[in-house]
């Protein structure tokens, strides 16, 4: 260090000077810190990822991000650093140890997804704190009550046959949109209690605000996480329409929410629903309701809060899951032509939907929707978790670091697995990148296949694991099976080559995937018997 007296006589370059050298210092120091001294230096991975987080930033915001992590297990093996503080694997056992047995809290990163500025059930971090907000929905998403809402399920599922009856086959249609506007009548519908129109809204080409601000919701999430607070309004009244929109998406949900509690209150209050559990079907919202009384837990804003991470957890992954889904049928006949032998023969009408326990013994379909989940998962990417330190509570305190495959991996390591990457095993799933329902059929009652299947499913997370898993996965692989079951029985899907491809089609994915192009135009031509 310069003595004082040299410090007072520094010109301001050369002060300017000291002051980067100092900083490169100081970066060099940290760069060899975290190559050679960190806890984590033994991990294998990029030098370049252990010296920064910079590089994983890069791929995030590429959007490429599931497919860089996949390339670094096949490079280094199922445990990689992929930052300075961040360890990714792929393995099922650890798997198992991390969401299941230890039951690690979710990392920071979920804060990013707040609904209304406050937190639901996916963005509360703390174990302990989740388990109480988890049992204020759980109960609605139970198969048993779910079959309540059978016929309102049935019912949408018609309404978008009726849709793509009267366009005829005659233009492509965007169907990922079309599915959104879907999954919200669906999820209005189930959480609300209400018939919001908006696949209506969107065959009449009427916008729709309430599907056009869940669609506008991760946009916002990703700006409002990369703006400082301070800055924040200056952006939400930059001079671009557009911009506005999307800032304005999470107040517009919040009021479509916050006025179906109100009408919900005061339906309870007028008389004309019950509150003390008397009817047996009722939507999420009454539920809350009623937990919020029994228990004492939840005040309105969680409630909003709640209901809205609902929204935005259901519809982009189903609507996703749909479009990616038809595609595929799109470019394989064979599997259409299977699809459509098998819901023949269970569907003599071709108007009626089965009921949703026949739907779920059908092993065709279940081997396709198993499939698409797998190849076409919507959320398959890094599941964060981190390591508990020794001294606060955790669900399971470790008495030392956690051992992650033969790893010492200190308190607030943040680990993860991605779905992506335990779906492209080549052990569990030979040759992974093949879309083959078939793989999910049992060739013969031998203990071989028995074990075989057994393996795959336990390797199939496309709704995550243990506590934390989808709450709504039950509704989702319903509504799955309807749709695909009612319109491959109604349609043959056909995409043209210039509107919809393997380019525009290219999976792109920032927490849930979706098309590079960002549709997904599809057609979709009435069967002729
Ligand atoms: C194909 C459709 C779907 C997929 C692929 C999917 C996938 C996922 C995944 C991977 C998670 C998170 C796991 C984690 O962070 O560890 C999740 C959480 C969640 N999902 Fe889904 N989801 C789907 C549909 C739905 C639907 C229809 C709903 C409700 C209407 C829903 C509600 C939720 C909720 C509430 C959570 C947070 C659970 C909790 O932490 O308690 N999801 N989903």
């Amino acid at each position: 260090m310069p003595p004082f007296s040299t410090l007072c006589i520094l010109t301001t370059t050369q002060y300017l000077i000291l002051v980067i050298s100092l900083f490169v210092l100081y970066l060099t120091v940290l760069a060899l810190y975290r190559l050679f001294f960190s806890p984590l230096a033994a991990v294998p991975g990029p030098w370049y990822a252990a010296v920064s987080d910079l590089w994983i930033i890069s791929h995030v915001v590429r959007m490429q991000q599931c497919r860089t992590v996949q390339s670094l297990f096949e490079k280094y093996g199922p445990v990689v650093r992929i930052g300075p503080n961040k360890v990714a694997f792929c393995d099922a056992t650890t798997m198992r140890s991390v969401y299941c047995v230890h039951k690690f809290d979710k990392s920071p990163y979920y804060k990013s997804l707040l609904t209304n500025n406050n937190d639901h059930a996916m963005t509360t971090l703390p174990h302990a704190e989740h388990v109480i907000r988890k049992k204020s929905y759980s109960p609605h998403y139970i198969p048993s009550n779910l079959a309540l809402f059978q016929p309102e399920l049935q019912d949408f599922s018609y309404k978008l046959t009726d849709i793509l009856e009267r366009i005829g086959g005659k233009t492509s249609v965007e169907s990922l949109d079309m599915f959104r506007h879907f999954m919200v009548d669906i999820i209005s519908c189930t959480v609300f209690g209400v018939r919001n129109g908006s696949l209506e809204n969107w065959a009449s080409n009427v916008r729709d605000p309430v599907t056009a601000a869940v669609y506008d919701f991760p946009v916002r999430g990703i700006l409002r996480s990369a703006v400082p607070t301070w800055a924040w309004s200056f952006v939400c009244r930059a001079p671009s329409d557009r911009v506005r929109e999307i800032c304005n998406s999470d107040n517009i949900m919040a009021e479509f929410v916050g006025d179906r509690l109100y009408e919900m209150r005061t339906n309870i209050q007028a008389g004309k629903v019950g509150i003390d559990g008397d009817s047996e079907k009722m939507p999420l919202i009454q539920r809350m309701l009623q937990y919020r009384i029994l228990s004492e837990g939840m005040c309105d804003q969680d409630i909003i809060s709640e209901a809205m991470g609902h929204l935005v957890a259901g519809v982009d992954t189903s609507s996703l899951s749909l479009a990616y889904m038809f595609w595929e049928l799109s470019r394989r006949r064979d599997i259409t032509q299977r699809l459509q032998a098998e819901l023949d023969d269970a569907m003599t009408d071709k108007k009626v939907i089965p009921d949703i326990n026949a739907l779920m013994r059908l092993p065709y379909l279940n081997a396709f929707i198993k499939e698409a989940m797998r190849v076409y998962g919507a959320a398959p990417s890094l599941l964060e978790r981190v390591v508990p330190s020794r001294a606060c509570g955790a669900v399971s305190k470790l008495d030392e670091d956690f051992d992650m495959m033969g790893y010492a991996l200190p308190p607030g390591t943040v680990v993860s697995t991605q779905a992506w990457s335990m779906h492209r095993d080549a052990e569990i799933f030979p040759s992974p990148e093949t879309f083959l329902p078939e793989r999910w059929l049992a060739a013969d009652g031998s203990d071989a296949e028995e074990e075989r299947l057994s393996r795959m499913a336990q390797q199939l997370i496309p709704f995550g694991v243990g506590t934390r898993v989808c709450g709504g996965q039950n509704l989702a692989q319903i509504v799955l099976r309807m749709v695909v079951a009612v319109v491959v029985r109604n349609f043959n899907v056909i995409a043209k080559p210039e509107e919809t491809n393997e380019r525009t089609m290219e999976i792109r994915d920032a927490f849930t995937i979706f098309p590079a192009s960002k549709e997904c135009k599809l057609t979709f031509v009435p069967r002729s018997h």
